[in-house]
Formats: structure tokens, C-alpha cells, sequence
């Protein structure tokens, strides 16, 4: 994972409380937290394997932000608001601006992406943080009369590298990703669904939800076996009184939740689950490739064509994102790691 990225693209990285099996084994919080540095220092333990003091030495690492949700009586916790309010908020900005934006949630199974990304019971995550945030703004922008917004939701996710409406889950589970010579690429017949209120958008996000592929693992007992891409289209129409025209802003906010990473060791996989975990390694290490890319073109260590291609057709997700995380007005993709 890169360090803290500069310009348009935020890494930030959160560390969760202990589950029930790492407290039955007595596990030993090795992490540490700071503003936007992580420590992690080596178990004692870890002496056996050491080659040397470096081996055994603390090690930091910058990120943008770094979110301690390790105890939540302590009073640095970091809670759900707070990743709302330094990424939901700016991301939010930039999409009443007119610019796409996208957040992708990556961590090895069980390290708390779901519970970030949607959260669970009254706890909410980014998206319906967002969502509600999104609604509030249109509440006032609505207020002057010229101004008028909709909001378009859908919701997929990508199993086994095939294509599923969870807000139709009746369709087949393989919708065809076709390419708009000008829009770029999109699922053909993918529910795109007009909502007027966060209430609305709640209930097909509680629909979706229960939708999605899930199952045990040794790691966590509902664990996400697919990638979960919600999407906003927020449009804005302004009427100018001067010049008699309609002014139209339209932005695509992609909103990720990927399927957990993981050793096939640790998370007991066999047959179906092994495969499953095979593909989710593989259109997550693209996506990695994708934005090691990204990241060479923006810093002008490879230029487009000669060397920097960016791989994104190498899988769905890579594919599907490719406007918001490289298009002409791709702003603020964020990542957020979890340990
Ligand atoms: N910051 C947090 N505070 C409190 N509990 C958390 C936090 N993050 C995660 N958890 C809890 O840890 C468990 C695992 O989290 P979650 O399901 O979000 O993991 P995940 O990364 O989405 O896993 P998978 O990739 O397997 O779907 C859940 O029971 C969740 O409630």
C-alpha cells in the first residue's frame, strides 16, 4: 500500500477493536496510532524469526490519516463521524462541484470494511453518512427556486468477476459491462433508481444489502465474498436568469466496499471459497496495478502510451471504475485500509 498519497488520491488507514477469537487467544494489540502515523512494533514473539535489531524495531508509516477505533472508551477513538467528516464531507464537495469521486475500502477479511463502509444497525457508515449528508445539501440548494437536483442510485456487486444487480437480484447474476463510445463503460440493464430522499435511498440500501454474497470464514462470520459498488449520479440543474440558460453538474460517486483480501491459509478456504478467494486476490491485485499506474502518469514518472498504460481492463472492477478513477474529472479517489 502506498503511503500517504498527495494531490487526488487520500490513503487512510483504520484500526478496529479486538474480535472474540483474538481476545480468547489473548492477542497483543501491536499497533499504535498517531495524527496520520501507524507504529506497528513486532511482538515479542517475533525475536525467534529475527535476523537482526532491525527486524525487532518499531516501524512508522505516514498515511494521510490514521483512525484509532481500537477502544472506544478511549478518547482519541475515532468513530464513524469522524471518517465522515474528513472524507464523506470533502468528497461531497467536490461532487456538488461536478467532479467524480470514488472511495475504496481494502483490508484483509474481517478487518472492518463493512462496518466502515455501510456499518451495521445504528451505527452507520460512510455511504448512508453520505447519503443523508447529500440529501441535506439538495434541502438547501433546492431552496432557491432555479435550482433543482435528482439523485440516481444503483448497486452491484462483482462475484467471480461476474456482474449482479442487488437492488434486482431476481435478474441473472452475470449483466453484460458493455462501452459507450463517449460515457465509457457500464452494465447493461443495471437498475439505476431516482430517489427524492434519504429514507428512500435507506430502504434500497437495506434491499442490496441483504442481497449480497456473504458467507463464514474463519475470520469473520459474515464475510463479503464480492466486490460492493454503490454509485450516486447527483445532477444539478440551475436555471440562469440572466442569461436564460439551464446550467446542468453532473457527478458519479463510486462507493466501494472490496471483497476482503486473504491468505487461503488463515481463512480456511477450500473448494468454492478457494476459488472465490483466487479471484477476489486477482482483481484486487489489479486494482492495485491500476492505481501504482495512476499514480506514475500524475507524477509524471511515465507518460500516457510510452510505458503507462493503465491496465484497467484486466478486470470488472478496474473496468466498471475506469471514469471515476482516472476520467477527465476523476477528483478525490480515497482508500481506506484496515487493520
Ligand atoms: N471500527 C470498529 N468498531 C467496532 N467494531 C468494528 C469496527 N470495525 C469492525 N468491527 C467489527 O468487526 C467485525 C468485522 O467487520 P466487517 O464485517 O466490517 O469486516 P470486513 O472487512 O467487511 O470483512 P469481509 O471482508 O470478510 O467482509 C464486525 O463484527 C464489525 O462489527
Amino acid at each position: 500500500m502506498a503511503p500517504a498519497g498527495g494531490g487526488n488520491i487520500k490513503v487512510v488507514v483504520r484500526c478496529r477493536p479486538f474480535n472474540s477469537r483474538e481476545i480468547d487467544r489473548g492477542s497483543k494489540c501491536i499497533v499504535e496510532m498517531k495524527n496520520n502515523q501507524t507504529v506497528l512494533t513486532p511482538p515479542s514473539d517475533a525475536a525467534h524469526g529475527a535476523k537482526g535489531p532491525k527486524d525487532l524495531a518499531p516501524k512508522a508509516f505516514a498515511f494521510d490519516r490514521s483512525y484509532w477505533s481500537f477502544d472506544k472508551s478511549d478518547p482519541d477513538y475515532a468513530g464513524q463521524e469522524n471518517l465522515h467528516n474528513d472524507l464523506g464531507k470533502p468528497l461531497l464537495d467536490n461532487a456538488f462541484q461536478g467532479y467524480n469521486n470514488c472511495i475504496f475500502a481494502y483490508g484483509q477479511t474481517g478487518s472492518g470494511k463493512s462496518y466502515s463502509m455501510m456499518g451495521y444497525g445504528k451505527e452507520h457508515g460512510i455511504i448512508p453518512k453520505i447519503c443523508q449528508d447529500m440529501f441535506e445539501r439538495i434541502g438547501g440548494l433546492q431552496q432557491d427556486k432555479n435550482t433543482r437536483c435528482t439523485v440516481e442510485v444503483s448497486y452491484l456487486e462483482i462475484y467471480n468477476e461476474r456482474v449482479r444487480d442487488l437492488l434486482n437480484p431476481s435478474t441473472k447474476g452475470n449483466l453484460k459491462v458493455r462501452e459507450h463510445p463517449s460515457t465509457g463503460p457500464y452494465v447493461e440493464d443495471l437498475a439505476k433508481l431516482v430517489v427524492g430522499s434519504f429514507q428512500e435511498i435507506e430502504n434500497l440500501m437495506d434491499e442490496g444489502n441483504k442481497a449480497r454474497t456473504v458467507a463464514a470464514t474463519n475470520m469473520n462470520e459474515t464475510s463479503s465474498r464480492s466486490h460492493a459498488v454503490f454509485t450516486l449520479i447527483l445532477t444539478q440543474k440551475t436555471f440562469d436568469t440572466d442569461t436564460k440558460m439551464e446550467l446542468e453538474k453532473q457527478a458519479k460517486i463510486s462507493l466501494v466496499d472490496l471483497a476482503g483480501s486473504e491468505r487461503a491459509t488463515s481463512t480456511g478456504a477450500t473448494g468454492a471459497r478457494l476459488k472465490e478467494g483466487a479471484e477476489i486476490n486477482r482483481s484486487l491485485s489489479t486494482l492495485g496495478r491500476v492505481i501504482a499506474a495512476l499514480a506514475d502518469l500524475s507524477t509524471g514518472k511515465k507518460k500516457k502510451g510510452a510505458g503507462g498504460t493503465v491496465p484497467y481492463r484486466d478486470s470488472v472492477l478496474t473496468w466498471l471504475l475506469k471514469d471515476s478513477l482516472g476520467g477527465n474529472n476523476s477528483e478525490y479517489p480515497a482508500l481506506c485500509r484496515f487493520c
